[in-house]
């Protein structure tokens, strides 16, 4: 059986991961899993009063974003894209999982690598959303970036223009499809 890929979309608030999520399952003519929308409703109230999420508040929220992939997967897509922002190496870990139950299924993590800078500049230009610039600080504490030892991480900078992130976004998959 052909390998099926789960493309998750990582990074902090305001990296992008909605934007390239969208313009690679297109691209990819495979499925769109926006993990904010599965956040239990006491997440998202915690979030827009400007608590940062704790571990806790995560972990029942990571499992489901790893089910609703893999049910994408058995439903006979050939791949399917999901944001989450996935900030700390546990958390990525518990998506991995799904490449350890089914050896046919691939996970490959796509990190949007942005600075401070770049990312209070485009959450503030975001209009209504529930996260607001004042989250920003938390999410880059508590984000372990990816190092080299993740090897199943594909990792893009996106400070440039949307099109040039597209463009350097999508090559990477494309390359590590051609890998797989
Ligand atoms: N390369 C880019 N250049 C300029 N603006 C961008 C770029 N990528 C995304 N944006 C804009 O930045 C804002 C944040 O992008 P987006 O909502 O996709 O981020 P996100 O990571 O999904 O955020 P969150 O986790 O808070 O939902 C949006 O207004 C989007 O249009
Ligand atoms: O783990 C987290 O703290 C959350 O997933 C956030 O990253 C939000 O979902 C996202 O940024 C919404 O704007």
């Amino acid at each position: 059986m052909l390998s099926r890929h789960i493309w998750i979309i990582t990074g902090p608030a305001g990296c992008g991961k909605s934007t390239i999520a969208d313009y690679l399952s297109r691209c990819l003519q495979v499925p769109y899993v926006e993990g904010d929308e599965y956040h239990p409703a006491q997440n998202v109230k915690k979030m827009a009063e400007g608590i940062p999420l704790t571990d806790a508040d995560r972990w029942d929220w990571l499992v489901l974003l790893r089910q609703k992939a893999v049910e994408k997967l058995a439903a006979g897509c050939d791949g399917v894209v999901l944001t989450c922002s996935a900030l700390k190496r546990k958390y990525r870990d518990v998506i991995r999982i799904a490449a350890y139950n089914d050896h046919d299924v691939i996970v490959r993590f796509v990190y949007l690598r942005a600075n401070e800078k770049v990312l209070l500049e485009r959450v503030r230009a975001r209009k209504g959303h529930y996260m607001k610039d004042s989250m920003v600080k938390s999410q880059i504490n508590s984000l372990e970036e990816p190092d080299e030892s993740e090897i199943d991480v594909l990792s893009v900078d996106v400070s440039g223009s949307l099109s040039s992130v597209q463009g350097a976004a999508l090559a990477k998959v494309e390359e590590s499809l051609g890998e797989d």
